[in-house]
Formats: structure tokens, sequence, C-alpha cells
């Protein structure tokens, strides 16, 4: 799905790397390292410096960036939902491409566990977890095939995170969907990644499956970084 191909930008030195259509992947490591900067490169928020990157065997320069973001949907560590209702947010995407129609608003809630008649409530009378359910619905709505998600549980407390994994994995399942996600929650990282992608000073250090890098890595950069 996913090609990197000596790709440089900012921080990031020489990144190579695949990911395969339904893999969930974790990208983690020390602040700095150039998580959000890597995740940047998936959905053309910033484009490299130098290499290449292919996206369903296309070069991603030659996507037109509106449908690319369709496709790829990013949610942040902070809702940004713009003010109105949570049907208005919801359905602002699919209605420019006069693709939404009203019936999908109940599904949507739904997947995000949010109860039908929230539809017509102001955003800003939300908490923070229920607006993070409704950006992750938003970005639903657009029909993706890859979840871009940076910190999505950061600024949540314990139970919510719960809460939001729970609803993370199952749209994630349902949809079939590929799930790129930078975390600092290394439960989290394990609970619903499956591929691990460790980046220090802008480069991948190690990688391979999740759960065996945490429990058995193999380089001492990692080594001291779970110490
Ligand atoms: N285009 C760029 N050119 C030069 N430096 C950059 C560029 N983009 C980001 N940086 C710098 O690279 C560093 C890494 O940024 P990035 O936000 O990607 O790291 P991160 O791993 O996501 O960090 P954190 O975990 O703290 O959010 C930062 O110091 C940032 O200022």
């Amino acid at each position: 799905m996913y090609s990197f191909q000596n790709v440089s930008k900012g921080p990031l030195q020489n990144i190579n790397l695949s990911i395969e259509t339904g893999e969930k992947v974790i990208i983690f490591g020390p602040s700095g390292a150039g998580k959000s900067t890597l995740l940047h490169l998936f959905n053309r928020l910033q484009d490299p410096d130098s290499g290449e990157i292919l996206f369903n065997g296309k070069s991603l320069s030659s996507y037109h960036i509106p449908n690319l973001r369709t496709q790829a949907g990013l949610v942040m560590q902070a809702p940004h939902l713009f003010p109105g209702t949570v049907l208005e947010n919801i359905k602002y995407g699919p209605s420019l491409r006069g693709k939404w129609r009203e019936k999908e608003a109940e599904e949507l809630l739904s997947y995000v566990q949010l109860p039908a008649e929230y539809k017509n409530r102001d955003v800003n009378h939300l908490s923070g977890g229920e607006q993070q359910r409704v950006s992750l619905a938003r970005t639903l709505a657009n029909k993706p095939d890859v979840l871009l998600l940076d910190e999505p549980t950061s600024a949540l407390d314990q139970h919510t995170i719960e809460e939001i994994e729970e609803v993370l994995e199952c749209l994630i399942q349902e949809n079939q969907l590929t799930m790129i996600m930078v975390t600092h929650n290394l439960r989290q990282a394990k609970r619903l990644g499956d591929k691990g992608l460790f980046l220090s000073e802008g480069e991948i250090l190690e990688s391979g499956p999740i759960s065996t890098m945490l429990q058995n890595p193999t380089t001492e950069s990692l080594q001291s970084f779970l110490a």
C-alpha cells in the first residue's frame, strides 16, 4: 500500500519502509524523533525533501491532495472540530463531494459509540472524549482506507482512553482499515498495533511485530527507551 524509498524530510533521514493493506502500524520513540513529521508524509500534510513515496503503486505526489486525504484520513491529538453541531461536522466532507445520505449519521455515531441524539448537540458542549469520537466519526464519514492517528488519546483520562481504544479496535476491524498511529502509550501500542516502527533522531532503528519489539528489543536504543 505504502512504500517509502530513501525519504528525507526535516529531522527524518533516509527512511525506507513498506506498509501493507490492513496492517496496524505503531510509530513510537522519544520526543523530537520525527514521529509526527513521518505521519504527515502519508497524506501529504508535508512532502519529502528527497526520496519517493508510493501509494498503491503510484507516486504519492501524483495524487490529488483532497482525494488522497479522503482515502487517508488523519485524526489529531486535539480534535479540530468547527463550531456547530455534531451532524454539521460529520457530514461536511461527504457533502462537499455530494455523497452524503442523512441516515449515515446514525451509523457513524454508532460506530463511535455515541447515542443518535448527539447529532444535534453543539460540539463545544461535549467532553474531550466525546469530541474525539466526533472527530473519528468525521474522518470515517469520508470512508477512508487508511486511518492516520497522531496520539489520539493523549489528552484523555485513563477510562476514556480505554473507551476510545475499544471504538478504534472495532471500527478498524469492521471496516478493514489500515492504521498508522503515533503513540507514546506502549500499552496502547500493544493493544492496537501489529507492527512497530521505533524512530529515534530521525531514523527507524528497529521494526517488526510490536509485541516482540516491546518484549525483546534488539537495539540498545530501544532497550534504553523501554527501560
Ligand atoms: N521541515 C522541517 N525542517 C527542520 N526541522 C523540522 C522540520 N519539521 C520538523 N522539524 C523538527 O524536527 C523535530 C521532530 O519533530 P516531530 O514533531 O516530528 O517529532 P515527534 O517525534 O513527533 O515529537 P513529539 O513526540 O515531541 O511530538 C522537532 O524539533 C521539529 O521542530
